[in-house]
Order: C-alpha cells, then structure tokens, then sequence
C-alpha cells in the first residue's frame, strides 16, 4: 500500500475521498467541525508536496438528487478559512463544469466537488460512476474512514481505475489507534458503553467481552439489561426483542471473568425535554409514566472509580440524553474522568465516534483524551473484526 510519505505528489491532482459529514444547524453553520479538522494532515501534505487537491464526500442522506440542506456548497467558507486558501467548488461532482475545474486546477489549489449522494449511483456502487469520478484526478487517497464500512463507488469501486492507490493519515491513524486497542491494550482495559440501541452495538459488544476487563454499560441501552432483570423502567429506552441476549451477555461475563457493571442510580424525567420534572431514582425503580435520561450520582461515582483506575479505555456512547443540558450531567462526568485517567494515570483512552465525540469535543475535551475517532459505524464495524470496503479497496 502507497502511503502519503513515500508517494510523490508533485504536479499530481488527487482525488481524496474525505468524510465531510459534518452536522450542520438550520442556518447550515458547522456545530462540529472534528471530521474536516482530521484531514488537515493529508491535505497539508498534498498541497505542500505541490499537488492539487479535488476534494470529495458526501453529507447526510439525501434520497431525492440535489437537495439544499444537503449541498457541500455550505461547507466551502469554512473549508477556506481552516485551510487557508480559497476553495473552489464544482456545483456538480461529474459533469462538464467538473471536469475544467479538475483540469485547470494548479498545484496547492482544492476544488471541492458537490454532494456524490446527489447521485443515486453512489450508494449503489455504480461502476460508471466511479469510472467517470476517477477521471477528474491521478491519484486516489481514501481517508473517509468514517464511510470506509460502506461499499459506495467512491469509497470501495473508484479503486480499480487508479494505478496510485494511497492510504490517508486519518485511514492510518484509525487503523492504528483501533489495533492498538485490540491487539496491545495495557490493562485494566475498560470498554464504556452507552448510546440509545444495543442492536447496533451487539456485536461489539460480544467482541469486547474476549477482551476487556471491565465492561461499563450506561446510556439509554442499560433499561433493556434493567428490564430483562426484572426491574421497572417505566417508559424509558427498551428494546424489548433484545432481553434475552442481554441475560445471555451478563452470562457470557460472568464466564468470561470480565466485570460488567450496569447503572446503579438513574435520573428520570416525566417528559422527553430539557425541561421535564427531575428526580433520581435506583435503577430498575422507575415508575410508571416517567423515564430514564441520565445516569444518577452514585452511578457516576460507581464508573468514576473503574474508569480512573483503568490503563485503557474505550468510550462509545453517552451515558444519557446528553443533547439536553438537564441530562448531560453523567456524560460529562464520565467524559471528565476518562481525561483524568489518561491525564493522570497515562491510560490510553479511545473516544469511538459520533455522539461520543461530540459530547467529548463539546465539553472542550477533545484534546485531553488519546484519540477521538471520526468514525462511528465504520469504527465499530472494524473492532467487530470486519474487513471495511474502503480498506480493502486501498490493498486490491
Ligand atoms: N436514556 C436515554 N434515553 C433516550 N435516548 C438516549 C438515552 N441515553 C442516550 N440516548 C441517546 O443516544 C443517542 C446516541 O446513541 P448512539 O448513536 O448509539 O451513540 P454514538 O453515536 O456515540 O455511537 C443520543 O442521541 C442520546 O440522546
Ligand atoms: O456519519 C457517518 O457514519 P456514523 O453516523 O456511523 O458516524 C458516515 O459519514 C457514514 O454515513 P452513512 O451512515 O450515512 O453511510
């Protein structure tokens, strides 16, 4: 595999397969910017090794062609004031105005091209389309890795029409961060899993289990685990087909000797809002009509004292509904004793991607943790032990 170091990028145009997949507000401002920052190493070595950068990616999930909310148009200002120098941006990913874009564009120059999900063959895998995306550059460099586990014509079939196939810093650093996790981790290791479904994360899960140390579970997903033992959630989270598999992972702990520590206390709310009526209950006491949005203080007391003794730690999902400021308290808590540990007792801690991240980056840890990954299925997909398309892409 090429990687940005040893290849020769002078007079180059490549083509990058970036993961802009940014949240945007209602005003189509960023409110988190860590997936365009992450690339700033690659793209900084391109340009500076003087080539030319044809920038490409999706946003969100359009399904019907161009749609506003989703054009990467929004994203140029931006990208021009975090790289420095104009941006320019083809309306079209393919297509004529693309392709003199693409063929004028100068050494140390970027040309963002528009949303590739605007076309439906995206998605699809279309052979054509990826054939004709191919021709806008020399070189393909694959650093979406928050799309990696998606097999689209950009990220897994544009491969096979370049000869100079090249692996991103952000690809690299995911990769290596995740083996070091699975493969060398320093122990105690501790996995913190939190998030609103345990279907998505299942498998992981069950990963984890031949792994780690400790296994903390929290977040909305822990009322399944609290039901399927008998306790009362009242309307909190429950994924009612999933109880049984939840007594059969407290099983597979137990054999397994790894300690799973489930919420002890929980903050329940009487409506799904910031400003519902509070209270703080023991876990699996809930009554009806009221529902769990937050981890309570003797939980968070209970996990602070795992986590902070843990040489490793693997963070995926907030322990509550940390969107609103009321139920953020254990999130940040959690988040505030995993840069603690890392801090002060040199544990390596992996942030896993989406909401994780954001609840990280937005308190202002960003930078106090190891790694913050800027994928969130395409990470856990990796740590399951598949092989991602985008990856296998780079090696075929
Ligand atoms: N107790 C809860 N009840 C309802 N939703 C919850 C609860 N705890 C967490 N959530 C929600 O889970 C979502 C994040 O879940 P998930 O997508 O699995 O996490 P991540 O993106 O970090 O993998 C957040 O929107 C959060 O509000
Ligand atoms: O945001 C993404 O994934 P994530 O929600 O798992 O972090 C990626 O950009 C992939 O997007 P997709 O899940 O619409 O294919």
């Amino acid at each position: 595999m090429k990687t940005l170091d040893t290849y020769d990028f002078s007079g180059k145009k490549a083509l990058v397969r970036v993961d802009f997949n940014v949240p945007l507000n209602e005003k189509f401002e960023i409110t988190d910017d860590t997936r365009i920052k992450a690339t700033i190493p690659t793209i900084t070595k391109i340009l500076t090794s003087g080539g030319a950068c044809i920038l490409m990616s999706h946003l969100g999930r359009p399904k019907d062609g161009p749609t506003e909310k989703y054009s990467l148009k929004h994203l140029v200002n931006p990208l021009s004031l975090i790289f420095g120098r104009p941006v320019k941006f083809a309306s079209d990913c393919i297509g004529e105005q693309a392709t003199e874009l693409a063929a004028s564009l100068q050494p140390g120059e970027i040309l963002l091209l528009e949303n590739l999900r605007f076309y439906k063959e995206e998605e699809k895998g279309n052979v054509e389309f990826a054939e004709k995306l191919s021709k806008l550059g020399d070189v393909w460099v694959m650093d979406a890795f928050g799309t990696a586990h998606r097999a689209h014509a950009s990220t897994a079939i544009i491969g096979q029409f370049f000869t100079d196939k090249v692996c991103g810093y952000v690809m690299q650093a995911e990769i290596d961060n995740a083996q070091r996790l699975l493969e060398h981790a320093e122990r105690p290791f501790t996995a913190i899993m939190g998030g609103a479904k345990i279907s998505d994360k299942m498998l992981i899960i069950e990963r984890l289990l031949d792994t780690v140390d400790n296994l903390i579970i929290g977040g909305g997903m822990s009322y399944t685990f609290s039901k399927a033992q008998g306790g009362q959630i009242g309307k909190s989270l429950l994924e009612a087909d999933k109880q049984e598999l939840t007594l059969e992972l407290i099983e597979k702990a137990k054999s397994k000797g790894v300690n799973l520590i489930l919420p002890v206390d929980t903050v329940i709310a009487d409506d799904f809002s910031n400003d519902a009526a509070r209270q703080t209950v023991k876990a699996g006491q809930i009554p009806d009509g009221w529902e769990g949005l937050d981890i309570g203080p003797e939980t968070v007391a209970l996990f602070s004292d795992i986590v902070s003794k843990s040489k490793t730690i693997l963070w995926n999902g907030p322990m509550g509904v940390f969107e609103f400021p009321n139920f953020a308290i254990g999130t940040d808590a959690i988040a505030k004793v995993v840069v603690k540990a890392t801090e002060e007792n040199d544990a390596f801690s992996l942030i896993g991607g989406g909401d994780s991240a954001s609840a990280v980056n937005n308190a202002g840890y960003g930078d106090r943790v190891s790694y913050v990954s800027t994928g969130g299925g395409a990470l856990l997909e990796y740590m399951e032990g598949k092989i991602l398309p985008g990856v296998a892409a780079l090696d075929a």
